[in-house]
């Protein structure tokens, strides 16, 4: 079995005459955490959308646990074992915690479990559920309205919705952005404990966060990979300061 979640190779993204990702090549293993960084424009969100299904790439491939998923759509890649979240657009705000979790818990198991065994169904919808409010530390919050908590409790609900299909690959666009000082170590927390035995993916601009989740960074720069390596190694990297301290002084 390979260790290699994902892999890009070559991948390469067009709209028009700019080339919003130039020949990307990456593999990303199982069980690491990997920061997407570089400055504005630099392609990082355009290749989860690839990665996502959501654009298809002009040239290259894209391997799923070793399968080719170049010509997937965004529903079947979920169901290969992608997982993707970037806002709160997945939670339904006028429901609680539990009945949002339950709706995801639904869609996994109607496609095993045979609705006429309700017991059994049911027992299956409610360990889910448990598990996930356990995991995002939602359990206290389980009958409060979604959409009337903080902003960061609703991330970490929508977390909680995109883990329950139980994804081996996990894109997460900017998971800090929009959440209060002090939930920050919360959610970073989190991030943590979902990234467990996946292989993940984080966009985010807060670099202290980055720096410190990621056990890998990979650089980008006008679509292009421009530098990987261990957080320390990226701080120090004469190419990676010269392209941020250019966007800095530009700014
Ligand atoms: N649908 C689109 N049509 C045309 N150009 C696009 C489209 N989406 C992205 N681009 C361009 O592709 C380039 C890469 O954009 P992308 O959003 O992937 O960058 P990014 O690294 O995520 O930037 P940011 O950090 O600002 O979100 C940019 O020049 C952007 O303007």
């Amino acid at each position: 079995m390979t260790n290699i979640g994902l892999e890009c190779r070559d991948v390469t993204v067009s709209f028009g005459a700019l080339k919003a990702i130039d020949e990307f090549s990456h593999q990303f293993k199982t069980g690491r955490i990997y920061g997407l960084i570089g400055p504005n424009g630099a392609g990082k969100t355009t290749l989860l959308n690839v990665l996502a299904g959501r654009l298809a790439q002009n040239k290259g491939a894209v391997l799923c646990n070793g399968a080719d998923i170049s010509a997937m759509p965004a529903h079947e890649r979920a169901r290969a074992g992608i997982g993707r979240s970037f806002q709160i657009t997945k939670i339904y705000p006028e429901m609680t915690v539990a009945e949002n979790l339950r709706i995801a818990a639904q869609i996994k198991h109607s496609r095993f479990l045979p609705f006429w065994n309700a017991t059994r169904y049911d027992r299956r919808l409610q360990q889910d559920i448990e598990a996930m409010l356990e995991l995002t530390g939602l359990a206290p919050h389980c009958n409060e309205i979604a959409g009337t908590m903080s902003y960061g409790l609703q991330r970490a609900l929508e977390l909680g919705v995109t883990l329950l299909p139980q994804p081996t690959i996990l894109l997460l666009d900017e998971p800090l952005a929009g959440i209060g000082h002090h939930e920050i170590a919360s959610a970073t927390r989190l991030i943590r404990s979902a990234a467990e035995g996946r292989t993940v993916l984080l966009i985010e601009h807060n670099m202290d966060a980055v720096m410190s989740l990621s056990e890998e960074i990979v650089v980008m720069s006008n679509g292009r990979k421009i530098a990987c390596g261990a957080p320390q190694a990226i701080q120090s990297d004469q190419t990676v300061r010269s392209v941020y301290l250019g966007e800095e002084t530009a700014a």
